[in-house]
């Protein structure tokens, strides 16, 4: 039983607090623990969306206490009965809003009163998984999200909603605090984003180089915790907080707004991101250097062309500015339906700075992430119907982003599994063609196809252990019968 599994235990020092450490040696792939969640819910800031299965909904509300509801059988969902009766009781509705698609601060109470409503029906549970976690109130208090959740949350709930006799504010506060910083960001069935607290998920230690991946599993959002890579035993294990392909700036800055810490692993520390250039600019002033962080921890510190003759420097904040800008214009391809445009519009914004940023920067490389993504999936673009040189394309940018996460998020990861799963198809289809044109023989044809071969057993091997119901987990199984047909298909050759 999975819940039997627990090869950890919890140490604590002044640097990190409370952590994990492995009990054992464990290996690749090797499941960790499981961990139910205390509460699950909407973010902060997300759009009205049904609060019983997460997804976005326009003017559909519960028929008992009147908030986001999709569907009567959501309605009397698990999740929602607790806080139904307690909108219901006080006659606090939510308020119509004019556009049902953007961020609708009311719902910013939910999850915290999913807290404090847990709390009351399992007060030990709370005693101890949830009250010792670390909530940085002090630090919390000089931020604008405090006085948002004072307004939004606190005064809501224990005023508005009547439940001054059961909370007080100081407790409400403490449950925002809880939830900011060890709460998870996860999957809904509905594929929509929300968060979860997880009591021993939130105890491990944050690096920009994790080696535990989680799953969440949709049924009932417990949580599998599996070694990434093989781990001995004392070794602590880390979870990356933040979003392993941004580059240092970014994810400090996060880490420090959200989690109030300064990260200082040994990637942040690193100039060249353990040389994954994810933070890397080309020199404008002369031809061969590079810009570089001349201390990559000390946020204000100056950058530097690595080339010596030519010394040209620039101030982090130019940096950061450019880098919003760039950023908030690669965001709109976001928004672009998956289609023609979508690759082509990433294509020239790629071209367009290619002489701005080392080719494996964190921007073009999220864009090639994301193009890999895109060929021979979509019209005018569909695998059967690439030409060589755009399945070579396909290839280069499958291999260069698999050779960044290598470096940053090595081991059996969910992105390396969907990686490796876009990276057979090219492949395979390259060695066909040359087939078909006559320029290799069936050995050869045969010996080509073992890399395909081995991308989707391992593609398979790591995207299995997902949710069957989830795009990760369906590829995964796609993978296991694609690598079936492929095998046998070599047999008739
Ligand atoms: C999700 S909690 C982790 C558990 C926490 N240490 C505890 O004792 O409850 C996140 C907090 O742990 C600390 N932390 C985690 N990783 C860290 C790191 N790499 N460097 C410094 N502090 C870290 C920070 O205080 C951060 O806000």
């Amino acid at each position: 039983m999975c819940s039997d599994i627990s090869h950890y235990t919890i140490q604590q020092n002044d640097k990190y607090g409370r952590y994990l450490v492995a009990s054992r040696d464990l290996d690749a792939g090797e499941l960790i623990f499981c961990d139910t969640p205390f509460a699950v819910g909407p973010k902060p800031d997300t759009p009205p969306l049904c609060l019983g299965c997460y997804v976005p909904v326009d003017n559909t509300l519960c028929s008992r206490c009147g908030w986001p509801i999709c569907s009567v059988e959501c309605e009397s969902s698990s999740q929602h009965v607790a806080e139904c009766a307690v909108f219901a009781t006080a006659k606090v509705r939510f308020q119509p809003v004019d556009d049902w698609t953007t961020c609708a601060p009311q719902l910013d109470c939910i999850t915290p009163l999913r807290v404090l409503l847990a709390k009351e029906k399992d007060p030990h549970r709370w005693q101890y998984e949830l009250e010792p976690m670390e909530t940085h109130t002090e630090a919390r208090q000089k931020k604008q999200t405090w006085s948002a959740d004072q307004v939004n949350v606190v005064n809501f709930l224990v005023d508005h909603c009547k439940l001054g006799n059961k909370f007080d504010k100081e407790l409400v506060q403490k449950v925002c605090g809880i939830l900011e910083v060890n709460s998870v960001e996860v999957p809904s069935h509905g594929g929509f984003s929300i968060r979860a607290i997880y009591p021993r998920l939130a105890i491990t230690a944050h690096s920009c180089v994790p080696n535990i991946v989680h799953t969440v599993l949709s049924n009932d959002y417990r949580v599998q915790v599996r070694a990434a890579i093989p781990i001995k035993s004392g070794e602590n294990l880390y979870l990356c907080y933040t979003y392993a392909l941004s580059p240092t700036l970014v994810r400090r800055e996060f880490l420090v707004e959200s989690k109030f810490f300064y990260c200082d692993c040994h990637r942040c520390a690193d100039p060249t991101e353990l040389n994954t250039h994810l933070s890397t600019l080309k020199c404008s002033k002369c031809d061969d250097g590079v810009i570089l962080p001349t201390n990559p921890l000390e946020n204000e510190a100056m950058w530097m062309c690595s080339d010596k003759n030519c010394g040209f420097k620039t101030s982090s904040a130019a940096i950061r500015k450019m880098l919003a800008v760039v950023q908030a214009e690669t965001e709109q391809l976001d928004a672009l339906e998956p289609g023609p445009a979508a690759i082509e519009q990433r294509e020239a914004t790629i071209k367009k700075y290619k002489s701005v940023f080392h080719p494996r920067h964190s921007i073009l490389l999220s864009l090639k992430h994301s193009l890999a993504q895109l060929y021979g999936r979509v019209e005018e673009y569909n695998i059967d119907e690439l030409p060589d040189v755009l399945l070579e394309r396909k290839v280069e940018i499958c291999r260069l982003v698999l050779k960044t996460l290598d470096v940053i998020t090595p081991g059996e990861t969910r992105m390396r599994g969907m990686m490796l799963y876009e990276l057979h198809a090219p492949l395979m289809f390259l060695a066909r063609n040359e087939y078909g044109a006559g320029l290799i023989t069936s050995d050869q044809l045969k010996e080509k196809l073992q890399e395909p071969i081995k991308c989707l057993a391992d593609s398979a091997r790591i995207l299995q252990r997902e949710d069957p119901h989830s795009p990760e987990g369906i590829t995964g199984q796609i993978a296991q019968q694609s690598m079936e047909q492929l095998i046998a298909s070599l047999e008739s050759l």
